[in-house]
């Protein structure tokens, strides 16, 4: 088998593989990328980008519809087949061209197949022709293979084709009536792109819908998908799954009532990709989550560093923040303490140093595409109690900011702040409401920045935008 060296050896050309082989390249290092599908992953052809171009033109559509005005000029419907073109432009009709040029005017070397860790340092890439090749790693292999979609065990489901988030990312046709098992962010965003699409569609929200966010947020966007026609069954579970000789889907549920359906969609979240990546060649069990270190090093159960601490782990794969740009952000601090370690430099693992992820614990920002948006950033009020913090919550009703009135008629929204009141500074920041996506910066940077809540009177928003909500939740403390 032929053998070639480079500094560093990534695994799975995703967003997050793709970032830490740029780094260290651009650390003066060689890097060699390895991807058994497309080059760009699971956000740029399944995930991120499809399924918010699926959403967009429905957003724009009902924020037209909210102003008198520009109602009156919309004179049709949404056109789902323009719809669904428009999806296909933003993945490139699944092709990775584009891509693959980027890697290649970065300098970082792709070798497409299945990649193994076979010993350390070493990975063997098989290709589709079953030719394989070693890879050997002066300095690090990283993992970035990233998740996929996880299927339950629920009696019938995988015999009957159900979609997962790919299917309903990549979908050709709208269907009639669409399932949706599950109520996290795959399943309102979805449940939300099909049934502007056309779809009647039914969502069997076993734990509510989005229940890691603050209450008020489930709340809103329940509300939102009935009126928009969703059938949203709160605490439903599907106890089995059967796809019949007319291709109906029939979900019976626990409480023994049933749901027909001509696709269902599985949102129940994610498994790592590391059941055939070789970590039973480096004692690692295959099919788990990666552990890390501060620096993302691999560690095995008793937390001990995997030989000399040669492998990393970054993105969906070490399970810390499913979201690309967490990943993305981690890919920057493993590309360059890889570097450093390389070149002999310092390494600024310390709280918020170069090399660590410090805002993967608790700054993480997240906006889900729903209608209403949901932006949040940090600890909600439930979480920032659990992990011991004396807070303050202070709550606002985004309509009674004016500009969210001109925003549209009939803005509904809601915003929460979470106070530390021992440091007197925000540790949490919710906002539901049309368009607040753009709005979430401004908190992610007063939550990482830790601003005292002193200093942010004299951070004035412009008049009248919707972030005057800023200065109505700080009037609302009192100074
Ligand atoms: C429907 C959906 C919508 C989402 N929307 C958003 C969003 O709006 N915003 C957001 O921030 N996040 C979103 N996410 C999450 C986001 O997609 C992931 O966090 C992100 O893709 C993780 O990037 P990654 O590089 O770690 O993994 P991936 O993107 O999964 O990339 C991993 C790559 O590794 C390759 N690979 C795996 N194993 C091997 C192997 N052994 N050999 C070679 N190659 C291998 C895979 O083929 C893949 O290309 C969404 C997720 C889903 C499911
Ligand atoms: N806009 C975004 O940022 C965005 C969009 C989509 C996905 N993502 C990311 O992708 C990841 C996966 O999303 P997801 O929605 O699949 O996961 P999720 O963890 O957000 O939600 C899964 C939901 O399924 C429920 N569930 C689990 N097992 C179940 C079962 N057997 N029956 C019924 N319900 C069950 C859970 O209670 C949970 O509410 C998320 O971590 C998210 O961060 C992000």
């Amino acid at each position: 088998m032929d053998s070639v060296t480079y500094d560093v050896v990534v695994i799975g050309a995703g967003p997050v593989g793709e970032n830490v082989a740029d780094r260290v390249v651009r650390g003066g290092l060689t890097a060699a990328i390895v991807e058994r599908e497309l080059v760009g992953g699971e956000c740029s052809y399944w995930a991120c980008m499809p399924t918010k171009a699926l959403l967009r033109s429905a957003a724009a559509l009902r924020a037209a519809r909210r102003l008198p005005g520009a109602r009156e000029a919309v004179t049709g419907d949404l056109d789902a087949s323009a719809v669904l073109r428009r999806r296909d432009s933003f993945t490139a009709n699944w092709s990775d061209d584009g891509q693959v040029a980027w890697l290649d005017s970065a300098g970082i070397a792709l070798y497409r197949g299945q990649g193994r860790i076979s010993a350390e340092r070493v990975v063997e890439v098989t290709g589709a022709d079953g030719a394989a090749i070693s890879l050997t790693a002066r300095h690090a292999v990283v993992v970035a293979t990233g998740s996929g979609a996880l299927v339950p065990d629920v009696t019938g489901l995988r015999e009957s084709a159900p979609w997962t988030s790919r299917e309903a990312a990549a979908a050709s046709e709208v269907p009639g009536r669409l399932a949706v098992i599950g109520g996290g962010v795959v399943a309102t965003e979805m449940a939300t792109a099909f049934a502007s699409l056309g779809s009647v569609v039914t969502v069997l929200a076993r734990d509510g819908v989005l229940p890691q966010a603050e209450p008020f947020v489930g709340e809103r966007v329940t509300r939102s998908l009935r009126d928009a026609g969703v059938s949203v069954r709160l605490g439903a579970e599907a106890a089995s799954v059967h796809r019949d000789g007319d291709d109906t889907v029939h979900v019976k549920l626990t409480d023994g009532e049933q749901v027909e359906a001509d696709e269902v969609l599985v949102a129940t979240g994610r498994t790592p990709n590391t059941q055939d990546i070789g970590l039973n060649r480096i004692g690692l069990q295959p099919g788990a989550w990666l552990r890390v270190d501060d620096t993302l090093r691999v560690v095995d159960g008793a937390g001990a560093l995997i030989g000399d601490g040669w492998l990393y782990a970054a993105g969906d794969v070490n399970r810390r923040v499913l979201l690309t740009h967490q990943g993305k952000y981690q890919a920057r601090a493993v590309g360059d303490v890889i570097v450093a370690r390389a070149k002999g430099e310092p390494v600024q693992d310390g709280r918020w140093g170069r090399h660590v992820a410090t805002a993967d614990e608790r700054a993480v920002p997240q906006v889900v595409f729903t209608d209403p948006e949901v932006a949040s950033v940090g600890l909600t009020a439930a979480a920032a109690a659990a992990a011991g913090l004396r807070i303050r919550v202070v709550d606002y009703d985004l309509a009674a900011v004016a500009g969210a009135a001109l925003h549209a008629d009939g803005y509904q929204g809601h915003a929460r702040m979470v106070v530390d009141e021992d440091r007197k500074v925000i540790v949490g920041f919710t906002l539901v409401g049309p368009d607040v996506g753009e709005l979430l910066h401004a908190a992610t940077i007063a939550v990482v920045g830790e601003v005292p809540l002193d200093r942010l009177w004299h951070a004035v928003p412009a008049y009248p935008t919707v972030s005057e909500v800023w200065l109505r939740l700080l009037e609302a403390y009192g100074r």
